[in-house]
């Protein structure tokens, strides 16, 4: 698999990964580059990926209606977020939840300066996210030949060939290409993941033209030491602002995890409004980490990230009762009961004042 993918990025490069076509001009965050870091390494500004639209509702089993999807994205936007992935354009038969990509598009509001990328796995959803008039879009391989075969019945290197195809064709309409790799810690089916098999894989998205590679721990079994292990691989191929991390729950590990990349250097963090989310081909993964967790963990550090916490909680509310569950993140659970105590705390002493103010009325009237 390693060699494979090493393969593969040679011959689609010629001399290695670092000879990485220029970004392309108009797609902003894909041509931004990272700027400050604080006194901890840590880089001074974060961005938000949001993929709770895709990655949190792909699986659900119950059918979602288009105006909640495009509600969610619109409040998303109102948060301030300045990258949501808002669907896929996959086979509806293999995720039938998202058959709605071009309703969802055509609906949503489109803000000045934010990015929507959707998700496109051949050249079929490529024409039709263009179609929709998608700016940006996203790639998915996979650093496990069974997790790649079960995700997209194809192997690592033919969906590495099939994307680059993908890559090509988007770039000559101006169109900015992210890529993921996915199960970059461990898979559902291989268990252990080799950090250099992962590291050539996002090697070789990143050397056909993605402009940022985001390293995935699909069922969320990494550890702070694992990530470190699996991202100092990778950079040793791509530069770190030129990286994301996107990490699963499962274990409780994801904050720690987003911490652990943080210290190395990475400034963009996937993440999912009230934690929403999995695979429908990552057996046992449970939804990405939260963003409301993920803006906290941030604001405890003092890492900027533009974005209104509040707004995001209205979110995140909105979406946990239009599906009918308990919201997935500690922190809105947190937050929101700590709200809901103050303002009953507020509305017991204002009735407190207004009955002795009620009081002192009468005696006076007496
Ligand atoms: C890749 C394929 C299409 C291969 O699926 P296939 O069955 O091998 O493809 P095919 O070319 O034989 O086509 C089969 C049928 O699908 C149609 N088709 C083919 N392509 C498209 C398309 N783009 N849009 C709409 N329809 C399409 C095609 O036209 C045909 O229709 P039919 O003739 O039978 O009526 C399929 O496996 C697929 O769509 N997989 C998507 C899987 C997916 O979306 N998984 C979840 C996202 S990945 C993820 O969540 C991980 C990530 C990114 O979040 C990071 C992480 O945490 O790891």
């Amino acid at each position: 698999m390693q060699t494979a993918a090493r393969q593969l990025c040679g011959g689609l490069l010629g001399n290695g990964a670092r000879s990485h076509v220029p970004v392309l001009v108009g797609a902003s965050r894909a041509a931004s580059t990272t700027a400050a870091t604080l006194p901890n390494g840590m880089p001074a500004e974060v961005t938000i990926y949001e993929v709770g639209p895709r990655d949190g509702l792909q699986n659900e089993a119950q059918t979602i209606p288009t105006e909640v999807k495009v509600r969610l994205i619109d409040m998303l936007t109102d948060a301030g977020i300045k990258a949501i992935e808002a669907t896929s354009f996959v086979s509806p038969k293999w995720v039938p939840q998202l058959a709605d990509a071009k309703q969802v598009i055509a609906a949503m509001r489109k803000a000045p300066g934010v990015q929507y990328p959707v998700l496109t796995p051949n050249l079929k959803g490529l024409q039709g996210a263009l179609e929709a008039g998608c700016r940006e879009v996203a790639v998915f391989a996979a650093a496990s030949e069974a997790f790649s075969r079960r995700n997209i019945n194809c192997s690592v290197a033919e969906s590495l060939k099939r994307f680059e195809e993908v890559v090509v064709a988007a770039r000559k309409e101006g169109v900015a290409v992210r890529g993921y790799v996915s199960c970059a810690v461990g898979c559902p089916y291989q268990g252990h993941v080799d950090p250099g098999a992962a590291a050539d894989v996002g090697a070789a998205l990143y050397g056909m033209g993605c402009y940022e590679v985001s390293m995935a721990d699909t069922i969320g079994v990494g550890t702070p030491a694992s990530m470190e292990r699996m991202l100092q691989a990778t950079m040793q191929q791509i530069p770190v602002s030129k990286l994301a991390v996107h990490c699963h729950d499962t274990y409780g590990m994801a904050i720690a995890n987003i911490a652990a990349s943080l210290r190395l250097g990475v400034a963009v963090v996937d993440s999912s409004v009230a934690g929403l989310g999995g695979c429908p081909y990552a057996r046992g993964a449970t939804g990405n980490v939260a963003t409301e967790d993920v803006l906290y963990l941030l604001d405890g550090y003092g890492i900027r990230h533009g974005i209104s916490m509040d707004a995001v909680l209205a979110a995140s509310e909105y979406i946990s009762g239009a599906l009918g569950r308990p919201n997935g993140s500690r922190v809105a659970k947190a937050l929101l009961a700590r709200r809901a105590a103050e303002a009953e705390k507020e509305a017991k002493a204002q009735a407190k004042a207004a009955a002795a103010a009620k009081a002192e009325g009468a005696a006076v009237a007496a």
